[in-house]
C-alpha cells in the first residue's frame, strides 16, 4: 500500500478540559499516513493525480486553529473524518500529540488513531 505522509504539523489552537486552558491557545503536533496509490500521478507526472499534501496540510491548519475542543480525542475523529471525506483518502493513521501536557513526558502524550478500509 502506497502512502502519501506528514509529519510534525503544528498547530495552535484551543485544547482542554481545564478552565486554564479555555483561555489560551495550546501547540499540537500531526503526524498522518495517508492511503493513496502514487502510480497514476507518477505515470504522468502530474499533481492533479496524487494526493496534495500541501492542501492537505492547509486544510488542516485552517480547521484545527478553528476549533475549540476539550478532548484531543474528539479533534482526532474530526480531522480523521475530515482527510477521509474531503480528500477522498480510504485510510488514515493519525497521530495527535499534545507536547506540553505532561511535563515529565518528553515526547508529548496523545492518541493515535485508524479509520477508513486499509487497502492490501
Ligand atoms: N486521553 C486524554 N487524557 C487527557 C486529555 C485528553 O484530551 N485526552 N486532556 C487532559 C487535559 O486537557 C490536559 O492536557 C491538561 O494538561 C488530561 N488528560
Amino acid at each position: 500500500m502506497d502512502q502519501v505522509f506528514i509529519r510534525g504539523l503544528e498547530v495552535e489552537t484551543v485544547i482542554g478540559v481545564y478552565d486554564w486552558e479555555r483561555t489560551i491557545r495550546q501547540r499540537l503536533l500531526f503526524d498522518l499516513d495517508m492511503a493513496w496509490d502514487i502510480r497514476a500521478a507518477a505515470a504522468d507526472d502530474d499533481l492533479n493525480q496524487a494526493l496534495d499534501y500541501a492542501a492537505v496540510s492547509q486544510r488542516l491548519l485552517d480547521y484545527v486553529s478553528s476549533t475549540d475542543f476539550e478532548l484531543i480525542e474528539t479533534l482526532a475523529e474530526r480531522v480523521a473524518a475530515l482527510v477521509l471525506d474531503e480528500f477522498n483518502v480510504p485510510w488514515v493513521r493519525l497521530t495527535v500529540t499534545k507536547p506540553g501536557a505532561v511535563k515529565e513526558a518528553g515526547g508529548g502524550v496523545g492518541v493515535i488513531i485508524e479509520r477508513g478500509q486499509r487497502p492490501a
